[in-house]
């Protein structure tokens, strides 16, 4: 049956078309569906023309509405077409005519050039060029270019350039896949540096050991998910039309989309990737895709750590799943909110000030004479982390991943403190968040599981008591679990062993490497400030994590760094920046600015304010402003995005923040935790740039910026 796919390149037109013009592309896909090849070829409404002069017999032009036309790969072989542009009749057909689709002999995708202008272009260029050997690409050999998937014709035009301005030109009329492959060599990475940052990232199926037909248009369609959205269904149609376009919904990486859409996993499944590589998209693809084989009664629990990230999951669900029937069926809350709910108290929660302050009373009642920090991780990371419900069980444990040695005979004091300072949490009405998973795990392992499915986005910085809590909360069935995250977004210092806890991802997890947000340039930069360093996998403490192969097909100016003499000047140049974004056109709500710590933030909303730049802050549970600048912590932009980022106050007293981490001489391998989570945490922060990222500081520069190398302008 024939079908008429969607190019990327004209969903990217869809804000600009008008109502009949969507409608008109409505009618023609419709066409597609019920007609078979040969009615589509007679159809007088259609018009499937083929063109004068065009470049290739395979791209025609469809009738779409009064004066308008849409331009068609009509492939020679299979029935199913591409919609590749919409445009008024002279516009598209003179464009059409221009036009060559062939098959990526390497990567396997249907690729779009300009073949009529590159031909126009080349002979000139060739006339001016000098030597070949002074040539742009003259150490790369023929055989090299044809293994990065570069055809005979792009590789004739190619050979006569000389300069990276020239590739430019010839830039915007390549097949996309193909000029970045240029460009990457132009820029000087190695033939197999290309292959694994470019080409590896966009092959179709990489485990494919089969050479590519290329004259086998049905699979390359197929192949094409990146660029070609095959639609086949009527409403899922109107809603590509009607909805704002977001590349997101529709054009799933191969990587991606295996991981969201495999019809099903036999027991929890784990997708992890560098920052920006879509793990809170394939999350909520995987919801959807969950939702179409929701059984009646049944409902899934989509959680994460945030108040700011609910917001952005619901606001991507809702342009993901239509029926707002179905999307009632999904629970979208943090991993605390979701305690809350399961223990249903009116116990307040406290915060960590609070409960250092009680460490410190329960100490002076027991006679503990360690400090409240000490006995607060403690807690954390052997109490509830080992979930030891009695002194018996304490005395006897094994403190993994503690660096002070706690003789058995200090661990009856120590327990008597953990009690003192439970009951009077007790006694006056308050809960800690952990000790709240604690409990709603124990009500769930007594009530049996609220959930069919549970989804869980930035699952590396879970405890395990919220892990106890979420295995709880689901059957152990297939498609329980479906866990996405980060380690080197690691920033609470939780490391755990998923399999003690009962989650067992072995078979079932696979890893993104394309980043999707920042630029090449931004996100090399931001790599340089872990590298060297072990990072602990998300289901297996005892494991490392690279990220090797990680990279962005986007590419813009690297980071900008500032170093000022005050505080005063800092903030000066900090409202300098901002106004230069918002020249260039950047909306006020598109810049995110974060620090370290809170005071940082307010002085800087108050001087862009008194400059006259609307900004406001991102508090946990606060809605995000699209009117202003975004004032945040580090902790608050957590799994957020902007177009421009700015990072301020990174010097030597913020980051590491002296007060989050504990003394080398108190706890060694606390002091190491403690530190690699503040570098995650400036990772984090720099990762949240899309176009644009600026770091300052006033003074020394954090030594995390120094040990990475780098330097002011
Ligand atoms: N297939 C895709 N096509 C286009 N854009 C995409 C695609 N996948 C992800 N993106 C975009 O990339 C950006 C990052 O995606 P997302 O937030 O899901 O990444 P993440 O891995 O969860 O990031 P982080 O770990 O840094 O929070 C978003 O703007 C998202 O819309």
């Amino acid at each position: 049956m024939p079908h008429l796919a969607l190019d990327k390149a004209f969903c990217q037109q869809l804000e600009k078309l008008e109502k009949h013009v969507r409608n008109g592309v409505f009618d023609a896909w419709e066409k597609f569906e019920r007609l078979t090849l040969d009615q589509l070829f007679r159809d007088p409404g259609l018009k499937l023309e083929s063109l004068k002069g065009a470049k290739d017999r395979q791209i025609r032009t469809i009738r779409i509405t009064q004066g308008y036309r849409g331009v068609v790969l009509a492939p020679e072989t299979g029935d199913t077409f591409v919609l590749l542009r919409v445009g008024p009749h002279d516009e598209a057909t003179e464009w059409a005519a221009k036009q060559k689709a062939t098959i990526n002999a390497v990567t396997g995708a249907v690729e779009l050039r300009e073949i009529a202008t590159l031909e126009e272009l080349t002979p000139a260029y060739e006339r001016i060029a000098p030597a070949e050997e002074r040539r742009l690409f003259a150490k790369v050999s023929d055989g090299e270019m044809a293994a990065l998937g570069i055809d005979t014709t792009t590789l004739a035009q190619a050979r006569v350039l000389t300069s990276l301005e020239q590739l430019d030109v010839f830039g915007r009329f390549f097949p996309p896949d193909q000029y970045r492959v240029l460009e990457h060599l132009a820029l000087g990475a190695s033939v197999e540096q290309t292959w694994q940052e470019v080409v590896v990232p966009a092959l179709a199926d990489a485990a494919s050991q089969e050479p590519v037909d290329t004259t086998d248009y049905a699979t390359a369609i197929a192949h094409t998910r990146t660029r070609i959205a095959v639609v086949t269904d009527a409403d899922e149609l109107r809603d590509i039309l009607d909805k704002p376009f977001a590349a997101w919904r529709i054009f799933l990486h191969p990587a991606q989309h295996k991981v969201a859409y495999r019809p099903s996993y036999s027991g929890p499944a784990q997708v992890t990737g560098g920052p920006g590589t879509g793990k809170s998209v394939v999350a909520l693809h995987r919801v959807r895709h969950l939702l179409r084989h929701l059984r009646d009664g049944d409902r899934i629990l989509l959680t994460t750590f945030t108040n700011a990230l609910v917001d952005s999951l619901n606001e991507g669900l809702g342009l993901l799943v239509d029926d707002p029937d179905l999307r009632d069926r999904v629970d979208v809350m943090t991993v605390d909110a979701f305690a809350g709910r399961v223990v249903n108290t009116s116990r307040r929660p406290i915060t960590g000030y609070e409960e250092s302050a009680r460490w410190e009373r329960a100490a002076e009642a027991t006679g503990f004479t360690g400090t409240p920090q000490f006995l607060a991780q403690e807690y954390k990371h052997v109490v509830l982390t080992q979930d030891i419900r009695d002194r018996e069980e304490y005395e006897r444990c094994e403190r993994r991943g503690r660096g002070s040695a706690l003789p058995a005979s200090a661990r009856r004091l120590v327990w008597r403190t953990v009690e003192e300072f439970t009951r009077r949490l007790d006694e006056d009405g308050l809960r800690t968040y952990l000790g709240t998973c604690v409990e709603a795990a124990d009500l769930l392992a007594g009530q049996g599981p609220c959930y069919r499915h549970v989804v869980v986005d930035e699952a590396q910085d879970l405890h395990p008591a919220q892990w106890r809590m979420l295995r709880a909360a689901a059957p152990r069935r297939p498609d329980d679990l479906f866990i996405a995250g980060d380690p080197h977004q690691r920033i609470y210092d939780n490391k755990v062993s998923l399999k003690s806890l009962g989650i067992n991802i072995a078979g079932r997890s696979a890893k993104l490497r394309k980043n999707y947000r920042s630029t090449q340039e931004i996100l090399s930069w931001a790599t340089g400030i872990l590298l060297g360093r072990p990072y602990a996998e998300l289901a297996d403490s005892g494991r490392h994590d690279t990220l090797v192969g990680y990279s962005s097909a986007l590419h813009g100016s690297g980071p900008r760094l500032h170093t000022a003499q005050t505080e005063e000047a800092e903030l000066d140049a900090l409202v300098e920046q901002v106004r230069t974004w918002v020249d260039g056109g950047a909306a006020y709500g598109e810049i995110g600015i974060c620090a370290r710590f809170n005071k940082t933030c307010e002085k800087a909303r108050d001087r862009l304010v008194a400059a006259g730049v609307p900004a406001s802050r991102v508090r946990a549970g606060a809605a995000r402003t699209d009117d202003a600048v975004n004032v945040g912590t580090m902790h608050t932009f957590k799994g957020l995005e902007y177009r421009y980022t700015a990072v301020v106050g990174v010097n030597d007293r913020a980051l590491p923040n002296p007060s989050a981490i504990t003394p080398e001489e108190v706890d060694r391998l606390q002091h190491e935790a403690d530190l690699a989570a503040e570098r995650c945490l400036l990772f984090v922060a720099c990762t949240r740039a899309r176009d644009g990222l600026y770091v300052s500081w006033t003074g020394q520069p954090s030594p995390f910026l120094v040990e990475a190398g780098c330097e002011a302008e």
